[in-house]
């Protein structure tokens, strides 16, 4: 059975260390058992600060890099080395750090905007292509031991926004999003079908702005209204979040 549990830091830089501490201890505790390793990164504030974080642990040495696949849960579709696309922000906090320990081919980004890949969709399909040839092309996407969400005021996920017509893309792993609320418009997202074949998904979110959809996401609302509330890990889902996320009642 899947487990929900929410754990609450003190404000967001202990939410990020705290992360970054779980994901490296996780990381080893896989790989006692189980290799390769596939984790799904997010981008947004406390993402991009939980990389920070993984990169400034000791215990990063503790992990046996050239096993572990990094994967995007979502993608601003913008041209490669665009200071706002999420591998960029990636690459800066954490990737770049980990030089020769993380080889090249372990690491799965989103296609850019470029000559060949023009639209979402086509970045979308090549990524997909990506995630099943990952699975020995026997499913649509690894079962991932650990996907990072961030999540936004409005309670979207990856790029996958409240009311959009992304949420309702199933049968596939991945989906070109237009029309995004937040920019860019363009962005490429995994689906639900996806996300929820992960073996844990954890949702991370900081600051008293988040607190509304934290509360209706863990309340009950419907993933069209609140996308968070649809992600969901096969063993566990774990809301990582700080004291002001977590709200009043906390
Ligand atoms: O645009 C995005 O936003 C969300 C959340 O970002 P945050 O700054 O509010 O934490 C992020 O999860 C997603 O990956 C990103 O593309």
């Amino acid at each position: 059975m899947s487990v929900r549990d929410v754990v609450v830091h003190p404000d967001a830089t202990l939410l990020a260390e705290a992360t970054a501490a779980r994901l490296l201890t996780h990381l080893v505790d896989v790989q006692s058992h189980r290799s390769p390793v596939h984790v799904v990164l997010t981008g947004g504030t406390v993402g991009i600060k939980t990389l920070a974080a993984v990169a400034a642990n000791p215990v990063r040495d503790a992990v046996d890099w050239s096993g572990v696949h990094l994967w995007w849960g979502d993608e601003r579709f913008l041209a490669d080395g665009d200071a706002d696309r999420n591998e960029t922000q990636a690459r800066e906090a954490l990737l770049d750090a980990l030089g020769d320990a993380l080889p090249p081919e372990n690491v799965h980004a989103v296609p850019a905007l470029d000559d060949d890949v023009t639209t979402p969709a086509e970045a979308a399909d090549e990524y997909a292509v990506a995630l099943a040839a990952a699975t020995g092309n026997t499913g649509p996407a690894p079962a991932f031991d650990v996907l990072l969400l961030g999540m936004g005021p409005d309670g979207h996920v990856a790029s996958l926004f409240p009311g959009h017509e992304a949420l309702l893309v199933s049968g596939r792993s991945t989906v070109g999003v237009h029309g995004s609320p937040k920019p860019p418009p363009l962005r490429v997202s995994l689906t639900f079908d996806a996300i929820r074949g992960a073996r844990e998904v954890w949702v991370v979110a900081a600051g008293a702005e988040k607190a509304e959809a934290v509360a209706a996401a863990l309340g009950g609302a419907s993933e069209s209204e609140i996308p968070a509330a649809g992600a969901l890990g096969i063993e566990r889902t774990l809301w990582l979040v700080d004291v002001a996320a977590a709200g009043p009642a906390s």
